[in-house]
């Protein structure tokens, strides 16, 4: 068994990373985590939906850590034109995320119905940009309607098959896939279609968030069958399955709470421990072998970009001891597994 994995230049696909102080606490975990490249979520308040913006929210993630690259995307929303989709791309921008209204944090804002947006993704496919899609429905709460957090997402599907038969040059990624029929879907589209797994969903399963409110997150995890086809597809090395962490910061008192009227907050946090933890679970289940691909080059080709000359991450086998909490100032945060061992650690030069 080796005790040294190098991996070439991590590149975490879907992360969180907030504003204000708390984004200055959280932003230096993705480099701590042994990521050098973040694809930046939208969903702030209010959420980023020009390119303006996003070139302001790049300038201050850059003044917390400039080491770190920044891939940037918009939020979907009416406000997005055909032509700021043009200025957004000679811009730098990278993508378009999608969350359907209500379904997960700061989605008041999402959409209703995809096809208003057909110009808008008309000229995404024109230029080249990434549509990230939040492949949850909503729960409805109409009588006789059956849709809840454990099947929004196979409810999903359909719309993601439509998108891609309208626009199949479309680059378009099924963010953080939780179910087996999710995995069979992506599977069989064609090559402009990928998806991202987290660190968490390959853990997690339904026994593991009822009743335990750190794991809750959007989408939800599923059931056993479920986390085994996200891990057999790993286990494949199928090119269009990477990693996106959805590490999710959220304050303690959101996410732990004892009062009835103040939900919890959805989210798991794995930005610090991101590496080593990937590494110790796909160990648990027979894909260490696989870590490379998943955490690096599936999604760098994918997203079109490969790694910098020379930029990579060693890991050394020990038994390290999680942190149990990230404070700065008055803000802290509490991440995935606090307290748990890890079977990796990144070696610091
Ligand atoms: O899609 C998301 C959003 C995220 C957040 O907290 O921003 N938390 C989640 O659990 N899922």
């Amino acid at each position: 068994m080796a005790d040294t994995l190098t991996i070439s230049a991590p590149a975490d696909f879907h992360v969180h990373l907030r504003q204000g102080t708390f984004a200055e606490l959280v932003t230096k975990h993705v480099r701590e985590g042994g990521f050098g490249l973040a694809y930046v979520m939208p969903n702030l308040v209010p959420p980023i939906t020009t390119t303006e913006e996003a070139l302001l929210y790049k300038a201050q993630l850059q003044a917390i850590d400039p080491v770190v690259e920044y891939m940037m995307t918009l939020y979907l929303s009416p406000e997005l034109t055909p032509q700021e989709i043009r200025n957004a791309k000679a811009a730098g921008v990278y993508g378009v995320k999608s969350y359907p209204r209500g379904v997960t944090t700061n989605s008041e804002g999402g959409i209703e119905n995809y096809e208003a947006y057909y110009p808008v993704f008309e000229a995404m496919q024109e230029v080249d940009m990434v549509l990230n899609l939040h492949g949850e429905v909503p729960s409805s709460s109409t009588p006789g309607s059956n849709t809840c957090v454990l099947n929004a997402e196979p409810q999903f599907l359909p719309h993601l098959r439509k998108l891609h038969a309208a626009f199949p040059r479309l680059r378009i990624v099924l963010e953080h896939a939780t179910t087996r029929a999710a995995v069979e879907c992506v599977k069989a589209l064609g090559d402009t279609v990928a998806c991202s797994i987290t660190a968490h969903h390959l853990a997690l399963t339904v026994d593991d968030w009822a009743g335990q409110s750190w794991h809750f997150c959007k989408p939800v995890a599923k059931y056993p069958d479920d986390r085994e086809a996200l891990r057999e597809v790993i286990r494949e090395g199928h090119p269009r399955f990477f990693l996106g962490s959805d590490s999710a910061p959220h304050p303690p008192g959101k996410k732990s709470t004892a009062a009835p009227s103040s939900p919890c907050a959805a989210g798991v946090y794995t930005s610090p421990i991101l590496l080593p933890l990937t590494a110790h679970l796909l160990e648990s289940f027979g894909a260490l072998d696989k870590l490379e691909g998943f955490v690096s080059t599936h999604g760098r080709a994918f997203y079109k970009k490969p790694a910098r000359e020379g930029e990579q991450i060693v890991l050394r086998r020990t038994k390290s001891k999680i942190q149990e909490v990230w404070a700065q100032g008055a803000d802290s945060v509490v991440p995935f597994w606090a307290g748990k061992e890890l079977n990796w650690e990144i070696l610091r030069g």
